[in-house]
């Protein structure tokens, strides 16, 4: 539908740096001894053409495990790399000599390339900030204890020196993003006017009204039209005094827009509209276009198993064309090309990596859990992510990997057992309501929450229509379910953590930074840290229409297709300052969660009465100054009535269809079900709904629900507002 988007590189890694290869060059060979190496050099390129098989598996000193297939398949994917990439090759390597490498990192030489090669590229790739003048890793051979090992470690271990250069290389690599984008902008912005130009040659103001038939009726849309108009509306926008019409209205000029996007890209008008306010015209094309391609596709070294320097020999063994994610990860390795299906190979089954998709790094990045520490992944099908937290910490301490969904549960059973995690255990619950009671305690939580999926529509477009008013409530309410009982997981005075990081693959803001807005209220006893990740990605909203959030917001990340080239998504983190309380005790709050280790002082511990001890002291900040929950800077979130909202949102959906809300709602029940269970759709649309549906059940089944007094105060005070009404 949309215009192809060429494939871009997750996060461009730095090209070689040709003053440092020149150096190298000159150190490593005399100037005439380069004059005759050069004069030499059309013979060894012939030479090299004409490589045989032997050849190529001779070429380093030390035995090679270099598969000869692979290695011929390799060179003719050099070329189409070359293509892909738009990058300079890594370097063909050749056991004569190294100037003979040089010659070829000029690019003049057209030899084969074998698969140790691309990984020295690769490695080149990696760590070329790092590069000085004296360093001899820029190229090497296998051979010995060359700095080859600290180029593409093999260890790749986040420790903290290293985890320090992630965050450092995230900046970088941020920084050269934002230089990218702004060209590509440039770039775009140019193609815009002129294609603009091109048509409305004939006047000052593009008439876009004029045209609003862009097809006969009956007949499909002439997209090429409808595309050219959506361009002239949006350039009308952004000058509307000199291009729009007099007569008509931004508003006028919005609506046209709008349902032009509509037909376009086929999204349902509740849906486009609320994506498309999330950015001005111009960023809400950019981004409708983005959701047209896909996302660059990722794999991530399972250290468990191996290590990406290995993992990467070994596929390009295979016919695989691959780089480096980028300098924010170590682990991640982009895929351009494959001559085999990656979830077939011998490595995958080996478990030695994991097709993750990069962004779905991030928010375990931003949890970093620590080796020996007790870990929550409270929806963690099919297991991306609980398998990298049990990397990070080395097959020690506990992760719990939970998931509301059964058979989902199992392929994260699957996962775990093939990348090899043994520190892991996995629980099929209702985690809305397993956790805080029966087993909290833990350092660290992970929520990456079951969302809309508006992040990732170039994955799955049926989003595009699927995604009603109805979800954009039910789905933020269980989002602010699940964190709550997040945070009572967490032990505020773990030693090491205390800490929560929430997460969803998608970009609204109902169902990011309005759902972090809602548990601040709810538990004064967090707040929002850093997450860690740099500058990737764009600060949270502080402030969105007419809602104003926290001001630590901005710390909060999201991440988008046409900014980053990843999935869209959102992560926050959060630590947990003080034991589980609630502003309002009557709320989501147990009564006692063993989310908290008693306290070790005076700050009363959570208990299993049914009465919630409250803990009124106030929470200070890092500054020392006392935190304001109650209204003040962050509102207007007045009154908690998710279920009244949705109830009210039901009933208009069922006056659309054209039933009696009264008739339909007030029938008798065969079982009772809790407020929330009565609301969920009664068709699953997709997996998550149907998820979640499912989840709802189970947590009606057998749970002995504890109400306190406060609870049976809201439930009368709840009936007799309905009465009224
Ligand atoms: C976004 S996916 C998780 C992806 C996973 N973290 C990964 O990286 O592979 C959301 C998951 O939440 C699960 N889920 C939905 N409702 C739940 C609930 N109440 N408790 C626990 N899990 C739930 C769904 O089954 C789904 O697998």
């Amino acid at each position: 539908m949309g215009k192809g988007r060429r494939m871009k590189k997750q996060g461009p890694p730095a090209p070689l740096d040709e003053s440092k290869i020149s150096m190298l060059k000159k150190r490593k060979a005399g100037e005439a001894e380069s004059a005759q190496k050069a004069a030499a050099a059309p013979a060894k390129k012939r030479r090299r053409a004409d490589v045989d098989e032997e050849e190529v598996v001779t070429k380093t000193a030390a035995p090679k495990k270099t598969n000869v297939n692979g290695a011929a398949a390799m060179n003719g994917k050099k070329e189409q790399k070359k293509a892909v990439s738009g990058k300079k090759q890594p370097v063909p390597m050749d056991s004569d000599s190294e100037d003979d490498e040089f010659e070829d990192l000029d690019g003049v030489s057209e030899g084969s390339m074998d698969s140790d090669q691309m990984v020295e590229g690769l490695s080149d790739l990696e760590d070329d900030d790092e590069l000085n003048a004296e360093d001899d890793s820029v190229l090497d051979s296998d051979e010995g204890d060359h700095p080859r090992e600290t180029m593409f470690s093999d260890d790749e271990d986040l420790s903290d020196a290293e985890e320090r250069l992630t965050a450092a290389n995230i900046e970088g690599l941020s920084r050269k993003l934002d230089a990218a984008k702004e060209a590509e902008d440039e770039e775009a912005e140019q193609e815009l006017q002129e294609s603009a130009m091109q048509t409305n040659i004939a006047g000052d103001r593009p008439d876009v009204f004029g045209d609003a038939e862009t097809g006969q009726p009956g007949l499909a849309p002439d997209l090429q039209l409808l595309r050219q108009r959506i361009t002239d509306t949006i350039r009308i926008l952004g000058d509307l005094k000199s291009l729009g019409n007099p007569d008509k209205s931004r508003a006028d000029y919005l609506d046209l827009l709008l349902n032009d996007i509509c037909t376009y890209y086929g999204y349902t008008r509740f849906l486009a509209e609320k994506l498309f306010n999330l950015f001005t015209p111009m960023e809400a094309f950019a981004f409708f276009e983005a959701n047209e391609t896909p996302r660059p596709v990722v794999i991530r070294t399972n250290t468990l198993r191996t290590n990406r320097r290995s993992l990467a020999q070994a596929l390009i063994n295979r016919g695989v064309v691959l780089e480096p994610v980028g300098k924010w990860s170590k682990v991640g390795l982009q895929v351009f090309e494959s001559a085999v299906p990656l979830g077939a190979t011998p490595e995958y089954l080996a478990g030695h990596y994991i097709l993750q998709a990069a962004s779905s790094f991030l928010p375990v990045m931003a949890l970093a859990p620590q080796p020996n520490e007790r870990v929550l992944d409270m929806a963690a099908a099919p297991g991306g992510k609980t398998t990298y937290m049990s990397a990070l910490m080395r097959n020690t301490g506990c992760v719990i990997a939970n998931d509301a969904s059964k058979p989902r549960a199992k392929g994260l059973i699957g996962n775990i057992h093939r990348l090899g995690c043994k520190n892991t255990i996995v629980t099929n619950l209702d985690a809305r309501t397993a956790f805080p009671k029966a087993m909290g305690g833990f350092d660290r939580v992970l929520l990456d929450a079951p969302c809309t999926g508006t992040g990732v529509i170039s994955k799955d477009p049926g989003v595009k229509t699927s995604k009603n008013e109805r979800d954009f409530l039910a789905i933020p309410h269980m989002q602010r379910q699940l964190l709550l009982a997040a945070i009572d997981s967490v032990d505020h005075s773990s030693k090491t953590g205390g800490y929560i990081v929430y997460s969803t693959c998608s970009v609204t803001v109902e169902e990011n930074e309005a759902v972090v807005q809602y548990v601040l209220r709810k538990r004064p006893n967090v707040k929002i840290v850093d997450t860690g990740l740099g500058d990737f990605g764009s600060p949270g909203f502080t402030s969105y229409m007419s809602k104003k959030f926290d001001a630590k917001m901005a710390l909060t990340r999201r991440y988008f297709p046409h900014r980053e080239n990843v999935d869209g998504f959102y992560v926050c983190k959060l630590k947990k300052i003080g034991p589980t309380v609630s502003a309002n005790p009557t709320d989501d709050a147990p009564a006692a969660t063993a989310g908290d280790r008693p306290a070790k002082k005076s700050v009363p511990s959570a208990t299993s009465s049914d009465d919630e001890v409250v803990d009124k002291t106030p929470i200070q900040d890092e500054d020392g100054s006392t935190m304001d929950f109650e209204g003040g800077t962050f509102g207007p979130f007045e009154e908690d009535d998710d279920a009244d909202r949705i109830a009210r949102a039901e009933r208009n959906r069922l006056r659309r269809k054209g039933l009696n809300p009264k008739g339909v709602l007030n029938k008798p029940k065969k079982t009772k079900k809790s407020d929330e269970s009565t609301l969920q759709p009664e068709k699953a649309k997709t997996e998550t709904e149907a998820t979640t549906k499912k989840s709802l059940n189970q947590g009606g089944k057998g749970e002995k629900k504890t109400v306190t007094k406060g609870e049976k105060e809201k439930k009368k005070d709840k009936k007799g507002k309905q009465a009224s009404k």
